[in-house]
C-alpha cells in the first residue's frame, strides 16, 4: 500500500478570479499550463483590514459566488516611513493622487524605501479555509519613469535595480516581483498536493 495520501479531486480548474486585467496577463504569463485554471472578471469589494486576511475573505466571496475552487490575490504597495501604509488602500491612493502623489507623500521624510506584497489566496470551494502563499519584494519611490499602463511600476525601483517595474522587461520583473514569488509557492503548493480536476475539463 502506498502512503501517499489519495488527491482531492476538484468539481472544475480553479478560477483566478480579478478585476485587473494586467494582473491576470502577468499570473498567466507566470504560470503558464504549469496549473490548470480558468479566469474570471469579477469586481470584488475592497475590504479593509489586514492584508492576509483582506485576500482569505476576497477568496471566500469569491469561491461563493464561483461555487468551486478560486485563486485571488491582494496586493500592497508599503511604504516604510509611513510604517507600511498605503498597504491595501494604495488603489484609493493611486486613483486619487495619481504617481506624483505617491512621492510628494514621502517628502517629509529621508527614507523613500517601500516594499511590494502579493497575497494569493486558495479556496478550494465555498465554506473552505483558504490558504495564502505571500510573496514580497523590497525597494523604493521614485518619481515616475516608464510605461504608465500597470498601477504603480513606474514608481516602484527594486532593490538591486537601477529600472522602476515599469520600465524592466517584463519576463525580469515576473522573476523577482512580488507577484512572481508569491506565484513560485502557489505552483509548489499545487505539485505538492496533486489535486485532481474531474474530467479534467474547465467546466
Ligand atoms: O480585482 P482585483 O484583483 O482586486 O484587482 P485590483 O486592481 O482591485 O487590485 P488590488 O485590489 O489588489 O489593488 C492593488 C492596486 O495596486 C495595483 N497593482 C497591483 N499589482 C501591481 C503591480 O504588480 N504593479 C503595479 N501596480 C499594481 C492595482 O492596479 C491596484 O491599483
Ligand atoms: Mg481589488
Amino acid at each position: 500500500m502506498s502512503g501517499a495520501a489519495a488527491a482531492r479531486v476538484l468539481p472544475k480548474a480553479v478560477t483566478f478570479v480579478t478585476g485587473n486585467a494586467k494582473k491576470l496577463e502577468e499570473v498567466r504569463a507566470i504560470l503558464g499550463s504549469s496549473i490548470p485554471f480558468q479566469s474570471l472578471k469579477l469586481d470584488l469589494p475592497e475590504l479593509q483590514g489586514e492584508p492576509e486576511d483582506i485576500s482569505k475573505e476576497k477568496a471566500r466571496m469569491a469561491a461563493s459566488q464561483v461555487n468551486g475552487p478560486v485563486l485571488v490575490e491582494d496586493t500592497c504597495l508599503c511604504f516604510n516611513a509611513l510604517k507600511g501604509l498605503p498597504g491595501p488602500y494604495i488603489k484609493w491612493f493611486l486613483e486619487k493622487i495619481g504617481h506624483e502623489g505617491l512621492n510628494n507623500l514621502l517628502l517629509a521624510y529621508e527614507d523613500k524605501s517601500a516594499f511590494a506584497t502579493c497575497i494569493f489566496s486558495l479556496a478550494l470551494g465555498p465554506g473552505e479555509e483558504p490558504i495564502t502563499f505571500i510573496g514580497k519584494t523590497a525597494g523604493k519611490i521614485v518619481p515616475a519613469r516608464g510605461p504608465t499602463d500597470f498601477g504603480w511600476d513606474p514608481v516602484f525601483q527594486p532593490d538591486g535595480f537601477e529600472q522602476t517595474y515599469a520600465e524592466i522587461p517584463k519576463s525580469v520583473k515576473n522573476q523577482i516581483s512580488h507577484r512572481g514569488k508569491a506565484l513560485a509557492l502557489v505552483k509548489e503548493h499545487f505539485a505538492a498536493a496533486n489535486y485532481k480536476v474531474q474530467n479534467d475539463g474547465l467546466a
